[in-house]
């Protein structure tokens, strides 16, 4: 079980006007539980949706109030926290730090498969299991985009985490490797929560939450959430979006260090 309580993230940011840095809130205040197998997050560009996905993870910790995971405080325990909750970015090559997939897949696998040969078997089967066996030993840039993503995906599933967030997974990808990454995520026993603008993707989670401005601006099932999705952004000024939050800044406190 994750959970927000009364969570608000703020950063410093240059002043448009040329003025001081000044503080801004890019997310909250967000109360919320999350327990659904499938959950989906979306939102306008700039509208806090990473920041939400990366609070889950310890990645970015809360400014104000306290995200857990399991009981286990983001803050205070940030590495078990992150045993738990697996992270896919969108762009794979930001994950993905070895020449070659087998190696990749092992380094996930460093902790907990301490002996060498068998962590490299250990990733040969993981490896097949996501259809990448083929492809283990070559060179990790001759791998497709669509490749790299599976990869990425099977270096942190590795680990076999209860949760996995995904930043994204498919917005790279082509149709072909989107429906491949979406049947691949909806097949997973973990938890999965998916920030995505793939509305169709959203539209078959249990849950979803619609970010706008650096608020959660609806949560529910897909039919009603998304519809009041559509109606932000037909607003007149839903190209405004992105900077609402910014403009709600006024009376936050002052994060004690500079992000
Ligand atoms: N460390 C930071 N310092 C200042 N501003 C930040 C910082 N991180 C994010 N922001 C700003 O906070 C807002 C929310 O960012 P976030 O990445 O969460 O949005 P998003 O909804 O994921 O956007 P996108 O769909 O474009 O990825 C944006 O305006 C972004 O520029």
């Amino acid at each position: 079980m994750i959970a927000l309580e009364d969570v608000e993230v703020t950063a410093w940011a240059p002043d448009p006007d040329g003025g001081p840095d000044r503080v801004v809130r890019l997310l909250g205040p967000v109360s919320l539980r999350l327990d659904e197998r499938r959950v989906a997050v979306v939102g306008a560009n700039g509208s806090g949706k990473s920041t939400l996905a990366r609070l889950l993870n310890g990645l970015v910790l809360p400014s104000a109030g306290r995200v857990s995971v399991d009981g286990l405080d983001t803050a205070d325990d940030g590495a078990a926290v992150r045993r738990r909750v697996g992270f896919v970015f969108t762009d794979p090559d930001a994950q993905i730090v070895m020449p070659t997939p087998v190696e990749d897949v092992a380094l996930s696998l460093r902790r907990t498969v301490p002996d060498a040969r068998e962590r490299t078997a250990r990733a040969l089967d993981v490896l097949a299991r996501f259809g990448l066996a083929e492809r283990a030993h070559v060179p990790v840039h001759s791998l497709s985009g669509g490749q790299r993503q599976l990869l990425a995906l099977a270096a942190v599933l590795a680990t076999e985490p209860a949760v996995l967030v995904c930043d994204e997974p498919t917005t790279l990808l082509d149709l072909r490797w989107r429906t491949r990454v979406d049947d691949l995520l909806a097949s997973l026993d973990q938890q999965v929560v998916v920030v995505t603008h793939d509305l169709d993707a959203a539209a078959r989670a249990d849950r979803v939450l619609v970010v706008d401005g650096g608020a959660v601006a609806a949560d529910g099932p897909p039919g009603s959430a998304l519809a009041r999705y559509r109606e932000l952004m037909t607003r007149p000024d839903a190209a405004g979006t992105a900077t609402h939050h910014e403009a709600r800044v006024g009376p936050v406190p002052a994060p004690e260090a500079r992000a």
